[in-house]
Parts: structure tokens; C-alpha cells; sequence
């Protein structure tokens, strides 16, 4: 056995988190890592990585006791954690950001040259296009998170932590993903794989252990393990649903775009959202999702078009006027996305309406703490208290809050830009339970989505982006073809 952590034990503040935790992983194998958001995921491989230390336990790695105390100290010792961008340097180019520790030199200077050459064959092996001349800070997320992936490959270590690696990458670059993925599997190397995704533990891994609520649930072969069992183990819930039955739209139009542009990225869209309605929108990275529905919610301010609200043409100046105008907007990015880390749970629920005190609008905020005591109920947040500083919270219950913030504020129109990425199987359906009945409500929801099962679940439209253009409309009974209108 390549690693053994044996009866991992950790608390913060006197809350334990991981209680006697087993983790073990073989030579050559992928093994995925699961669990509700909170379960502990992170805090066992922060462990292993030498991010933080245990209370207590063992790890043992390669026959030997070992304890790091840093992640450079982990690296050294073959442990490669591979983060989602954070650790790259935005105005270093892609090459010197895959050879950082290793820069190439000629005479005692830096080859760059060399360097670029080097990064270009192996984005080639690799099957990717990507200018290795080009500074990081000029690329997408995705591309960056590939350029992460090429480095921890071309890097000497044999283990390699992924926590939800696909979660920003593209159909194409899933794809190349994989195949690296199974290469390094093939070199002997070994991969533990944080995912909430079902599909991924099924198809890439080949053992999984399960956590739920910093115990073990189960370790086994994901061979003959299915779907509906695996969702069980992590949730404890047999009959857990993952999409609600859908409800139908009004006849009323609630929101109607029409020759929306905002040059060079979006061009001539128009579409109407009904009362009632959850409209999907899907396309690749870069097809403008994103900056549609921020030129709805008046972040971005549009070259031309008109946007009606019930009928009445509205010129939203900004994200306030939005707000004012009933508008509400999850964003797919939490950290760019307005959480207050220093702030606590409930502070953060609330504050579209601590934007009204400002503006010295009255509020009863009785009635405000007891809809948030109710919402953070009604999508299970694992908390502390409600004064809990959101940054010790999960990432998965991070993302609960913003979704939280936005279902809590009365809005009328909800813009949900990727709302459940990072969010486990539970609370998932929690959230899709409270997008359906605010939908029964009347309520629109313009839902952006590369999940195509997702869409599925919850839409009876969905409008195809491509460089900027709705490309397709497709209803219900056409869903089959949304991967290859992406194409
Ligand atoms: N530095 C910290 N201080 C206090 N509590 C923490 C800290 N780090 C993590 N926690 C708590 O430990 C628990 C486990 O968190 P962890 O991040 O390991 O979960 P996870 O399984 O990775 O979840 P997710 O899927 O949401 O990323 C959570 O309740 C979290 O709030």
C-alpha cells in the first residue's frame, strides 16, 4: 500500500470534524474522496498535505511514519495538490508558471525559449492548444486549471490531490482531462479525487470512500457500485430525489430582451421568460453566459436592446437599480461574488437588506433574523451559529449562503449563474425544492448551467449560447441533443 492515514482525529474550537478517520490508497489507483459538504474532505487531505496537523493518528506513506508540517514539506515528499488556479503567478507566462520550480537555464540565465518549447510539446501531448507565451493572467479559469494540470504531471511526485477538477473545465477539455488522468494512473501514480459528482466516481475511479459527518461510511470498488447506491451511502437518504416534478409556466411574460448586444461578446438575443418558469441557458466557457446575465442585472452596461419588465420597457443603470427593480443574481464565482468572509452567516443572508438600513430604509429585523433562521434551515447549512464568520464554513455551504442570500431577498426575477457548483446531492435538492416553489409562486428564474442533467431536471426550455448568439431553443422532448448543439 502506497499511503495509509489511520485514525485521523481532528477539531476546530472544540468541534470535531474528522473522527478516527481510515483513508488508505494503493499504487495506480484514482480513489475518490466523498461526501456532504462538511463531511470533511478537505480538512483529511489539508492533513495529509501538511496544511494543518492532526490531533491525533497516523499516517504512514510508503512504509514510513510521516507528519508534515507544510505543503512544501509535502510536495518534497511526492504529495501534489493540485488547487484550482490559486496557486499560479498571474504575470509570469504559462511556460514559467509549468517550470516554476525548475526554470530552465542557458549560461545561468532563464531559458525561455527552451521553457516555452518544452510547455508546447507538452500541451501537444496532452492534445491541448494553448500559448505558452501567454501570461496566466490573460487566461480562462479553465485554461488555467490546465495549466496546473500540466505542471503537477511534468512534476516528480506520485500522489496527487484533486478536489472537483472538472467542475470549471469545458466538454473538450473534460475530455483531455480524463485521458491525462488515466495516463498518470497508468505511470503508477496515484490520484485522490474530491468530487460531489456521481457520474465521475462511477466512470474515473476505481475505489471510493465515503464520509459523512467526519466518520467513515464505507470503502469499496466502484465496479459494481451504482448511482442510487452511492448517493445513499453519502446522504444516508434512500429515497433521496434528486429534482423535484416540475411545475408548469404561466401564459404572463414576465422579462422580455429583445436585440440585447454588448459588443464584442454578446450579439442581437432576444428571448422572453414567463411567470413560473425556470429557463435553462447553456453554452461553452467563453459563449457569454456569464456576461448575459450580468448586462441583465445592469452590471454590465448593453451597446443596444431593450428589456421589458411586465410590459414596461426598464433601463436598469446598475446591480442596485436591479435589486430595487426586483432582481436577484447568484454568481457562479463566491469569492468575486460579495461573501463577507469576516462576517458571520446570517450577516451575510441578509445583506441586500443591510443595504437598505444603509439607505436608511426601515426593516423590521425581527422578522429579517426569523427568515433567516428559516432559510438556513431550509438549506441545511452546517454551521456553528448563524454568527458563524463565513469563512470557516465549507466551500459547498459557502455557495448554500449566496444562494441563500438571493432566495431570501423577495426578488421577482432570479438570475442564477451556475448556483449549485460545489454544492453536494443533498443540498442540491434542497435548493432545486426552493427554485421550483418560488417558480409556483410566479417567480422567473433564469437558470445558467453547464450541468446538463441539471437543466433537464429543472427546465422545459433551455436557450443554446454560441459565441455570443442563442443559437437553439430547445424544449423538453429535445434535451438529448444539448451536448451536441455545444459542440
Ligand atoms: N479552519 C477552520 N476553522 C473552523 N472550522 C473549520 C475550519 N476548516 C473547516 N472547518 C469546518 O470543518 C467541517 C469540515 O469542513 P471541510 O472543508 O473539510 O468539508 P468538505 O467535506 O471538504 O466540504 P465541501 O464539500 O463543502 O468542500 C465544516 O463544518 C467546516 O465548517
Amino acid at each position: 500500500m502506497l499511503l495509509a492515514m489511520n485514525h485521523i482525529n481532528k477539531s476546530f474550537s472544540g468541534n470535531p470534524v474528522l473522527k478516527n478517520v481510515v483513508f488508505e490508497l494503493e499504487n495506480a489507483e484514482i480513489h475518490a474522496l466523498v461526501g456532504l459538504n462538511g463531511a470533511g474532505k478537505s480538512t483529511l487531505v489539508n492533513i495529509l498535505s501538511g496544511v494543518f496537523p492532526a490531533d491525533s493518528g497516523i499516517i504512514i506513506l510508503d512504509g514510513r511514519r510521516i507528519a508534515f508540517e507544510s505543503p512544501r514539506e509535502a510536495l518534497a515528499a511526492g504529495i501534489f495538490t493540485v488547487y484550482q488556479a490559486t496557486n499560479l503567478l498571474p504575470d509570469l507566462t504559462v511556460a514559467e508558471n509549468i517550470f516554476l520550480n525548475g526554470m530552465q537555464k542557458k549560461h545561468g540565465l532563464i531559458d525561455h525559449k527552451k521553457m516555452e518549447e518544452d510547455a508546447r510539446a507538452q500541451f501537444e501531448r496532452m492534445g491541448y492548444k494553448l500559448e505558452a507565451a501567454k501570461k496566466i493572467k490573460e487566461l480562462s479559469i479553465s485554461e488555467r486549471y490546465m495549466v496546473s494540470t500540466a505542471r503537477a504531471y511534468l512534476s516528480n511526485a506520485r500522489i496527487f490531490i484533486l478536489d472537483e477538477p472538472m467542475i470549471n473545465l469545458a466538454a473538450a477539455e473534460k475530455e483531455i482531462f480524463v485521458r491525462f488522468m488515466k495516463e498518470m494512473r497508468a505511470q503508477g501514480r496515484s490520484i485522490i479525487y474530491i468530487t460531489h459528482n456521481i457520474g465521475e466516481v462511477l466512470s474515473l475511479c476505481d475505489r471510493v470512500t465515503v464520509l459523512r459527518d467526519g466518520k467513515n461510511v464505507a470503502v469499496c470498488s466502484t465496479e459494481s457500485l451504482s448511482e442510487n447506491r452511492l448517493s445513499y451511502l453519502i446522504s444516508g437518504n434512500e429515497s433521496l430525489r434528486l429534482y423535484p416534478p416540475k411545475t408548469a409556466r404561466e401564459d404572463k411574460i414576465l422579462l422580455e430582451i429583445s436585440h440585447l448586444s454588448l459588443e464584442p461578446v454578446l450579439h442581437d438575443i432576444s428571448f422572453r421568460l414567463y411567470a413560473g418558469e425556470i429557463l435553462g441557458i447553456t453554452g461553452l466557457t467563453g459563449s457569454g453566459r456569464t456576461a448575459l446575465i450580468k448586462t441583465i442585472f445592469g452590471e454590465f452596461e448593453k451597446d443596444s436592446g431593450c428589456l421589458k419588465l411586465r410590459g414596461e420597457e426598464l433601463e436598469l443603470k446598475n446591480a442596485t437599480d436591479a435589486v430595487n427593480h426586483g432582481f436577484g443574481y447568484v454568481n457562479e464565482n463566491r469569492m468575486d461574488a460579495g461573501l463577507f468572509l469576516d462576517m458571520g452567516v446570517a450577516a451575510n443572508l441578509t445583506i441586500s437588506a443591510l443595504e437598505d438600513i444603509r439607505r436608511g430604509i426601515f426593516l423590521d429585523l425581527r422578522q429579517e433574523m426569523e427568515e433567516v433562521v428559516d432559510q438556513s434551515i431550509e438549506l441545511n447549512l452546517k454551521m456553528d451559529s448563524l454568527h458563524q464568520e463565513i469563512r470557516f464554513l465549507s466551500g459547498g455551504n459557502q455557495q448554500k449562503v449566496m444562494v441563500g442570500r438571493s432566495l431570501i431577498s423577495n426578488a421577482s426575477i432570479l438570475l442564477l449563474d451556475e448556483p449549485t457548483k460545489g454544492i453536494d446531492i443533498v443540498s442540491r435538492s434542497e435548493i432545486y425544492i426552493v427554485m421550483n416553489e418560488l417558480a409556483a409562486a410566479g417567480k422567473g428564474i433564469i437558470l445558467v448551467s453547464a450541468d446538463m442533467d441539471e437543466l433537464a431536471g429543472l427546465c422545459d426550455r433551455v436557450l443554446v449560447l454560441k459565441n455570443g448568439r442563442i443559437t437553439a431553443e430547445l424544449q423538453e422532448k429535445e434535451f438529448s441533443c444539448l451536448a451536441d448543439m455545444l459542440a
